[in-house]
């Protein structure tokens, strides 16, 4: 009787573990697949990442216009913090206070979607937790009295009662897999907002230390992660442990002696888990960090592929990236064996469990201390506990990469700017363009050891037009970058109408300062709307006002002979257009603007004659009535330019007209106007 009681206890058991089977092959495949990369691949819809990525790209590649332009919708957010100089992010040990509270805020405004979702789990769980149970009863009345006729009518009636519990089960499944889903997904989109708010709000300095596939990866990735392991492996979490609170409760009511076995074997497992979270936690920061450095290459060959295809250098930059690849994949193994370590040891113990149970269930069966049923229902339990306990220890080395993940976002999240675009004044009175550098002291803060002005001292009067000559490397377009706002003087005045660009609102300044560059660039959008990008509000410009705009910077005319006028693409960075033709749309932006203060920033030196004449003449009617800085290589094109400042040694060595630098002799315009005579000539 005893060897049959036990063959059925075996043949219920295996039953078990096939249905659990089901379980088993995602784990499996994301265990052994060692690339956490590909996972996240896997779960992200791609093409949204992938334009996601190109369009942060294209912002990041243009902070510099973005900030000079300082689009209204982009000074929404602030809430920064100092920046800590020499920290590299990564934190080793237990999760932080602050780390957990910042996690946690993140959750807030989803604080019912992921109520419901828990209210659902709990629901399903306890469902879950009572079909064991029930097993157990049902085999207990199939083997008390086999054949009764009133055994089969409790069998139908609990076997009634079963499926309706499983159906309440099932929904309480769907409302938590559908709102944690939902609130993952807002999450993220949250988080990826407020890090790109956060973003393009950085003083240019950070862009310089900064490199953009960095930046794009934490958008896209570690963002993904945070999310996720606030929701969906919460949501896992959640239920593993309830799974193992219930499940132990259960084994403790329906044999207290083969539940203190099971928890003899359970026990350094999970002091394992904990341990393994943790270097998880540590391995995710160093594996996003290298993934970073390669998206990082990868974005600045794409973007820059015509100068990678004119040099031939296709083979060198796929080496370069598989290298990059490499590193990550080194991480990944080192984190794959540990894990293979991890989870083969919890499955042993999992499987010591049953055979711990089996074998002293079995014992207990053939004394008759306990029933068939109710060792069935052990069983079940215990298998349960024991996948769950799988679960989370998963989940906590899922929350710990979420973690892991985390802590450079909100770094990023919470720097504090170092020029805030939302402090200083607004003037009140209109703005006349006097502009006034005073014994200006600046070194890059990149470069500390590499002084680009020394005591530099220059007054351009409101309305003049001021070329600024000089050697390659005399600091013509730091002059403007400082103008700018783009960095901060270290000594020394700027001001505009006598007031210290410093106490000036930063985005009111750029807004009075237009720029047009030797190389322009585009958005990867419609004509009209490139143009309309100068405007505050580009929404409310009109097709009259860009239109007008364009007649203006002579593009009208080439702009109508497409066949898609102004709704045409001009393609990533505006390549689809000739050099000429993307100066005057820079023009029709700038003309838009309608700023007080011009820079113009070798803006004709590369075009041909043709070109140079249209956009000329447009940068002719641009500078009517506006302080005009127009930083130049080829000196012929200044000759009407008031006056001309001529930056040498960190300073303005001479100042004049064109026609009094000229005639001081062996002096340095003389000699730069003598040299570039020369090399016209040859
Ligand atoms: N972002 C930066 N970080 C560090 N150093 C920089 C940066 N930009 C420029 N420099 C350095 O500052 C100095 C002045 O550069 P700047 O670009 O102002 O010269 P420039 O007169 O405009 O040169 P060019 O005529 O060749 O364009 C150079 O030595 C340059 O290497």
């Amino acid at each position: 009787m005893g060897f049959w009681r036990i063959r059925h206890v075996i043949v219920n058991a295996m039953l078990f573990l096939s249905s659990a089977v089901s379980a088993i092959p995602r784990r499996t495949f994301v265990l052994f697949s060692g690339l956490r990369m590909h996972t996240s691949l896997k779960r992200t819809p791609s093409m949204l990442s992938v334009k996601l990525s190109r369009q942060l790209c294209m912002r990041f590649g243009q902070n510099k216009l973005l900030v000079a332009l300082s689009s209204n919708k982009l000074l929404k957010r602030g809430r920064l913090a100092e920046p800590k100089a020499g920290d590299d992010g990564i934190k080793k040990g237990a999760l932080s206070k602050g780390e957990l509270n910042s996690l946690i805020s993140l959750a807030g405004p989803d604080k019912w979607a992921i109520s419901w979702g828990i209210g659902g789990l709990l629901v399903s769980s306890t469902v879950a937790m009572a079909v064991p149970f029930c097993v157990g009863k049902v085999i207990d009345i199939i083997y008390t009295n086999p054949g009764d006729p009133e055994m089969l009518q409790q069998l139908t009636s609990f076997v009634r009662y079963l499926c309706l519990a499983l159906a309440v089960g099932a929904s309480g499944n769907f409302i938590r897999a559908y709102m944690l889903s939902t609130a993952g997904h807002r999450i993220v989109k949250r988080l990826r907002e407020d890090i790109f708010g956060s973003i393009v709000r950085q003083e240019i300095a950070f862009f310089d230390r900064t490199k953009t596939g960095e930046l794009i990866n934490r958008l896209s990735t570690d963002t993904f992660l945070v999310g996720q392991s606030i929701t969906q492996n919460v949501s896992d979490g959640l239920r593993s442990f309830t799974s193992i609170l219930a499940g132990i409760g259960m084994m403790m009511y329906v044999s207290p002696h083969l539940a203190g076995i099971s928890l003899g074997v359970v026990s350094p497992v999970m002091l394992l888990g904990i341990g393994y979270g943790r270097f998880v936690r540590n391995i995710t920061k160093e594996t996003q960090d290298a993934l970073a450095e390669a998206t990082n290459v990868a974005e600045e060959r794409i973007s820059n592929i015509r100068t990678v295809r004119a040099f031939a250098q296709e083979i060198r930059e796929e080496k370069q990236y598989e290298q990059q690849l490499g590193v990550a994949l080194k991480l990944y193994y080192k984190e794959s064996l540990y894990r293979s370590i991890f989870y083969a040891f919890a499955g042993l113990s999992g499987n010591g469990i049953i055979v711990a149970v089996l074998y002293a269930g079995g014992m207990l069966t053939s004394s008759e201390l306990i029933t068939v049923g109710q060792l069935s229902s052990f069983m079940l339990y215990a298998a349960w506990v024991g996948l769950a306990i799988g679960g989370l220890s998963s989940f906590y080395s899922e929350l710990m990469r979420g973690i892991g993940a985390s802590t450079r976002l909100f770094e990023i999240r919470d720097r504090q700017s170092h020029i805030p675009l939302d402090s200083g004044i607004i003037p009140s009175k209109p703005l006349l363009g006097e502009l006034v550098f005073e014994d200006v002291n600046f070194k890059y803060p990149s470069r500390e050891h590499a002084t680009v002005f020394h005591h530099m001292s220059l007054i351009i009067p409101a309305g003049s037009v001021m070329a600024i000559v000089g050697s390659s490397g005399s600091g013509k377009s730091t002059l403007a970058s400082l103008l700018l706002r783009f960095y901060e003087a270290d000594e020394g005045r700027i001001a505009i109408d006598n007031e210290d660009v410093k106490n000036l609102n930063p985005s009111w300044l750029r807004r009075h300062i237009g720029v047009v560059s030797q190389e322009p660039i585009l958005f990867s959008t419609s004509i009209a709307e490139n143009i309309a990008y100068g405007s505050q509000t580009p929404e409310s410009v009109t097709m009259v006002d860009i239109i007008e705009a364009a007649k203006q910077a002579n593009a009208f005319n080439f702009v109508t002979g497409f066949p898609n006028g102004f709704d045409t693409m001009v393609g990533e960075r505006g390549l689809m257009l000739s050099g000429g033709q993307r100066q005057r749309i820079a023009i029709a932006r700038a003309i838009i603007t309608n700023p007080k203060i011009l820079i113009l920033d070798e803006a004709t030196s590369a075009l041909d004659a043709e070109s140079e004449y249209l956009v000329q003449e447009a940068l002719e009617r641009l500078m009517t009535d506006r302080t005009t800085l127009i930083i130049a290589h080829r000196l012929s094109t200044i000759r009407s330019a008031d006056k001309i400042a001529v930056l040498e040694s960190g300073r303005v060595a001479e100042l004049g007209t064109y026609q009094e630098l000229i005639d001081i002799p062996d002096g340095i315009f003389h000699k730069l106007v003598e040299r570039q005579t020369l090399v016209e000539k040859n």
